[in-house]
């Protein structure tokens, strides 16, 4: 049977997926898995369509510390185990950069351009390319498929792209790209089933995993988002801190005597909840914590998710639907009351027994307006996309801009 393989390495996740191409060219679940808890207590769980169990294994931490001892126990389960032997393999790559719009199809060139991002992306890009690199010398004759994390957001007006810096820096790249756009673009085509009256609207969707970000959608299009050059911008995070006086970076360069790199790790795997809260980046551990840290980092991420979500109602001049989505945002009820708490100004209010039954519409009759939980599903929008090049052949060449 004709299969397409889709790989997500996520910051704290590698999630994988198998899909069926039945003959009318759709799209049937085979297999879905993920390691997660990485760092923290790492399991491999994977399942048939329909929930039937294959695999649950934890780990020690030690067994898989990081994202690559991740996707090198995906990979061998897949191959020796799962014993799949895909078609194709879509692939999640966080930043396309300026140069890619759409998904495209890989080849060396592809990676080598891809590659000049990984320090725009350090925790993704290196994991995003490495089993693409490998697949390309293994299995050269298998296609596969780049899909960006900023191409749903190239709808973007210039201005919502622009930083107050010398043009020539956005010329070269140095613009707002903003990220989680797989998530998104899945969100977006799923609203107009799960609720038509809004899915055209004005939307803010709160992707809360590991990452976090805020979308703000008008017409199913992004607008506006969160996140900028890189995906340290914006909410805080699991380990990345979120919106940050880059006076901050400067003081840890000129006062701490920090290299550039030293600051890069710090960033991207020190700050956020974990850093704040010394106890954890798991949102799970810190919920079930009473250390008075732990107390202030979910304070600090509710408030700054209520910061973030005027600023893009101020984007849309108004919100008609509040979605949460992802990690976090499918299965806290917990901190999505605290949210809806802090959109109470914009008429929210929660129905607190459908939200902590996780439903699809969780706010109260009189909310004045809606709020869903919409679990994402990024594997099948990759899925789709590969079949849809696999289909039509190879996208127009990228655009020739540069981030030096
Ligand atoms: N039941 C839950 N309650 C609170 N947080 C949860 C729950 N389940 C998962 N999470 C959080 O979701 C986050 C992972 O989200 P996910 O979207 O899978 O991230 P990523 O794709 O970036 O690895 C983890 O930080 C975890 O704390
Ligand atoms: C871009 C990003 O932060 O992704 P993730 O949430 O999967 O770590
Ligand atoms: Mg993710």
């Amino acid at each position: 049977m004709d299969s397409i393989l889709v790989v997500n390495a996520g910051s704290s996740s590698v999630k994988f997926q198998v899909f069926a191409v039945e003959s009318e060219g759709a799209l049937r679940r085979l297999i879905k898995g993920q390691v997660d808890g990485i760092g923290n207590r790492p399991r491999l769980r994977a399942s048939r369509a329909g929930n039937d169990p294959m695999a649950d294994r934890a780990y020690p931490i030690e067994a898989i510390p990081d994202v690559p001892a991740a996707m090198q126990v995906a990979g061998e389960w897949l191959r020796n185990e799962a014993r799949i032997n895909p078609l194709a393999v879509g692939h999640r790559v966080v930043h396309g950069g300026p140069d890619y719009e759409r998904p495209v199809l890989v080849d060396h060139g592809v990676v080598a351009r891809l590659e000049r991002f990984v320090t725009l992306a350090p925790l993704h890009q290196p994991h995003n390319l490495a089993p693409i690199r490998s697949i390309l010398a293994n299995f050269p004759t298998i296609p596969q498929v780049a899909c960006f994390d900023t191409a749903f957001h190239r709808t973007h007006a210039p201005l919502a792209d622009h930083y107050a810096i010398p043009h020539q820096l956005h010329a070269e790249g140095v613009r707002r790209y903003g990220f989680h756009g797989l998530s998104y673009e899945y969100i977006s085509r799923a609203l107009p089933q799960i609720a038509p009256e809004v899915a055209k609207r004005r939307v803010i969707v709160a992707h809360l995993g590991s990452g976090a970000s805020m979308c703000a959608m008008k017409n199913g299009l992004s607008v506006e988002s969160t996140m900028g050059f890189t995906a340290l911008d914006g909410l805080p995070m699991g380990t990345r801190p979120g919106q940050l006086d880059p006076g901050v970076v400067l003081y840890l360069l000129s006062e701490k005597g920090m290299t550039a790199s030293k600051v890069q790790d710090f960033l991207y795997r020190d700050c956020g909840l974990k850093g704040l809260s010394g106890v954890s980046n798991d949102m799970r551990e810190l919920e079930a914590s009473l250390d008075p840290q732990a107390k202030l980092a979910v304070d600090y991420f509710v408030y700054r998710i209520g910061l973030n979500a005027g600023m893009l109602a101020a984007a849309l001049q108004g919100i008609d639907a509040f979605v949460f989505t992802a990690g976090i945002g499918e299965n806290s009820s917990g901190i999505r009351a605290r949210v809806a708490e802090q959109l109470g100004w914009l008429g929210v209010a929660l129905d607190p027994a459908e939200n902590t039954r996780h439903s699809r519409l969780i706010s109260a009759k009189t909310s004045l307006v809606p709020v869903y939980v919409v679990p994402t599903d990024e594997e099948l929008m990759i899925a789709q996309h590969t079949l849809t090049l696999l289909m039509n052949g190879q996208s127009p060449n990228p655009r020739q801009e540069r981030v030096s």
